[in-house]
């Protein structure tokens, strides 16, 4: 059974003559221990389509299935819980909090929610990540690489089911953005996740288990 499934998903900005559509009745379905990748140009609507499949927001029509669940028929409530249960969200702009160092962005996810990493599975995470030396480090004393980092190791830390990541190698060199791909195709494959990235780096690619591409919000199947 597909995990995430949207039907016939719109999404429209503005009204009348300044209408704008963003996403064109997108059908797109996926499931658990898949890397999926969404290619598209700048404006094509991949940040549409990734926010509007974690709840972020809301479809002008169309149905979004989580899990068997329809999100756009759950209170704001249930959908934030939802969220903060089943999903890892590593977006855009990092989302850290100015004035908690690297090691106090997890502490404060472990205050709202249980049941993530032990320390011991942190570190070696941030390890991985080639982090761990900046744990008492501020967001403003890092660099937008080692930033993009900690925002992947804090999506990952709650254990989701699901992972969505919108363009999480943007500010990482090439070496870089194939360590966190593989690391992300590790997670799908071997803990049974699934992930969505989104990207308009077509050499992310080659590292998908399936490929998508949205064009001027149109949403077609490429491998
Ligand atoms: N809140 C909004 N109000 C009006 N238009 C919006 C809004 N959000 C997005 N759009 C428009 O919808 C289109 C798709 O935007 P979206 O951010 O999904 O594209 P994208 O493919 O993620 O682009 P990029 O790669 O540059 O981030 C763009 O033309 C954008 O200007």
């Amino acid at each position: 059974m597909a995990n995430f499934v949207f039907s016939s998903v719109s999404k429209i900005f503005g009204q009348n003559t300044s209408e704008y559509v963003a996403l064109d009745k997108v059908n797109f379905e996926a499931k658990s221990g898949q890397l999926i990748v969404v290619v598209g140009p700048s404006g094509s609507g991949k940040t549409t389509f990734l926010t509007i499949a974690g709840g972020l927001q809301t479809p002008t029509s169309g149905r979004v299935m989580i899990s068997g669940q329809s999100i756009t028929e759950l209170t704001k409530k249930a959908q934030a819980q939802l969220r903060l249960e089943k999903i890892g969200f590593i977006l855009q702009s990092y989302n850290l909090v100015p004035f908690l160092s690297v090691k106090e962005q997890f502490t404060l996810i472990h205050k709202i929610k249980k049941d993530n990493m032990s320390t011991h599975e942190l570190n070696q995470l941030l390890d991985d990540l080639g982090i761990l030396a900046l744990k008492e480090k501020y967001p403003s004393q890092l660099s937008g690489g080692q930033k993009q980092r900690v925002a992947i190791a804090r999506a990952l830390y709650t254990n989701p089911e699901y992972i969505l990541a919108d363009e999480p190698t943007a500010a990482l060199d090439t070496e870089r953005s194939l360590e966190v791909m593989m690391l992300l195709k590790k997670l799908a494959h071997q803990h049974n996740k699934l992930i969505i990235v989104v990207t308009h780096d077509l050499r992310l690619k080659e590292m998908a288990d399936k490929v998508y591409q949205i064009i001027d919000g149109k949403m077609s199947t490429l491998s």
